[in-house]
């Protein structure tokens, strides 16, 4: 669908034929970032990767980001961090089904994917319930707002002054001073820290990698405090809500599935025996648990609308694009895309039984992570933290509805934003499954 909003030129790509010709031949014209305003301010002018323009600039971030902080290599040397915040989190639980307690799922969940990236980013555990944790929290959830917000001034740049007037660009100038000076504690901390005396973690962090870059100048662009500042605040918006919404949209289908729920369970259940926690090197034995992860991006990708902006003159099904056209490529109406995908609106695992379907960007029926050159670079990571924390909750518990509630009432629907976050949070009771 190609329409004009306001003086700018936007295309809606909801089909998986069209999205393979835009990202597969066209890769690389399709390859841009739309500079919204939000998105622009809030990664220090574009400076980050995801938000920046298709430049230079770009690709030496992005090869930062690919070799040194989210290798396979790097992302395996956080393991030990991964098995401890998803044991703490089986810790929690725990206490809860000892005395009957509903829990809010969504609540825990989101927890869960702060404390772990914290202690990846900065080598940091904060305590929960702390202060630090909440101030952080907030200053997450307020950027990630306003990175969905719709401002006015991206579509009808006269009418700029209707987002000062509403008062979004006073909020949004407060959010990125308050992200500032966290993101300046963190790396005070960093530069006069001894790791001894404080017990911080022996590997470095990702913060720490940054400073040796930076200091052994070896990146063909200087690396200063900002670009620092704005590769972190990338890997936050990244990390944190895709994760935790795939984890919590996969346990609302199992728990509106129960015969699914039980035959994942049985896999999880069988191979891990009195083992007590599922390690990550269980996770490639665990081949249904896979389908049904697959399953839950298709129906509920995490990032429904994956923002680009054309490079240059194309054609597209035969109209012509014009460059500097806004393309959201609509992830959710493709992966339902019914002349692709049977049923498409259920739940069912086994439709990718047999399938040389995969998520990974090669087949356009479903790419919850994109494709080409801006795909996610934090794919490999992002599925490890969903698949190995489903897979602890589920051999750890048996999930119940609160009393009264029915399968059929758990509700699907959704919060506005970047990420599709569930708009009510899961309540669930955990009955601790004794081995
Ligand atoms: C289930 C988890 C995740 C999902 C579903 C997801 C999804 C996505 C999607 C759809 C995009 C846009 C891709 C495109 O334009 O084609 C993206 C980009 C990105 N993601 Fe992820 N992501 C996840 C986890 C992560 C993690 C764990 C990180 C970092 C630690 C991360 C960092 C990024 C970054 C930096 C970009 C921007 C890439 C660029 O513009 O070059 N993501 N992600």
């Amino acid at each position: 669908m190609h329409m004009k909003l306001g003086p700018v030129p936007v295309l809606i790509i909801s089909s998986a034929k069209l999205a393979k010709e835009a990202c597969k031949t066209q890769d690389l014209a399709f390859s841009g970032r739309p500079k919204l305003l939000g998105q622009q301010k809030l990664s220090y002018n574009g400076l980050g990767m995801a938000f920046s323009p298709y430049s230079n600039y770009w690709k030496e971030v992005r090869k930062i980001t690919t070799v040194h902080l989210l290798s396979l290599k790097k992302i395996q040397s956080f393991s030990p961090i991964r098995a401890d915040e998803v044991s703490r989190t089986v810790t929690k639980i725990s206490g809860y089904a000892s005395c009957n307690k509903v829990v809010n799922l969504s609540e825990i969940v989101m927890a869960l994917g702060i404390t772990l990236i914290c202690r990846i980013a900065f080598g940091k555990r904060y305590d929960e319930n702390g202060s630090e944790m909440r101030r952080f929290d907030e200053l997450l959830h307020e950027a990630q707002v306003l990175m969905g917000t719709f401002f006015v001034s991206d579509y009808f740049p006269m009418f700029g002054w209707v987002d000062k007037l509403t008062g979004l660009i006073n909020r949004l100038d407060i959010a990125c001073k308050n992200l500032d000076s966290f993101y300046q504690e963190q790396i005070d901390e960093h530069l006069n820290r001894d790791r001894a005396k404080q017990g911080v973690e022996d590997d470095d962090d990702i913060l720490d990698i940054l400073i040796q870059l930076k200091e052994q100048r070896s990146c063909s662009i200087d690396l200063n405090w900002d670009n620092i500042k704005a590769v972190l605040m990338n890997i936050f918006v990244g990390a944190v809500d895709t994760s935790a919404v795939s984890i919590i949209w996969t346990m609302t289908a199992l728990m509106k599935a129960p015969k699914v729920k039980e035959k994942v369970q049985a896999e999880i259940r069988n191979l891990i025996g009195k083992k007590g926690k599922v390690e990550e090197d269980d996770l490639p034995k665990l081949p249904y648990l896979k389908l049904v992860i697959k399953e839950s991006l298709r129906l509920y990708p995490p990032a429904p609308l994956v923002p680009r902006e054309t490079m240059e003159r194309c054609i597209l099904e035969g109209y012509e694009i014009q460059p500097k056209t806004v393309v959201y490529i609509n992830t959710w109406a493709i992966a339902s895309d019914p002349e692709y995908w049977e049923n498409p609106h259920e739940f069912l695992p086994e439709r990718f039984f047999n399938s040389d379907i995969d998520v990974k960007g090669q087949d356009f029926e479903v790419i919850p992570f994109g494709s080409g050159r801006r795909m996610c670079p934090g794919m490999f990571m992002g599925l490890t933290n969903v698949e190995l924390t489903v897979a602890n909750l589920l051999y750890s518990f048996d999930w119940e509805l609160p009393t009264g509630i029915r399968e059929e009432d758990v509700d699907t629907d959704v919060l506005p934003g970047i990420a599709m976050h569930k708009k009510n949070p899961l309540l669930l009771v955990p009955k601790k499954y004794i081995v």
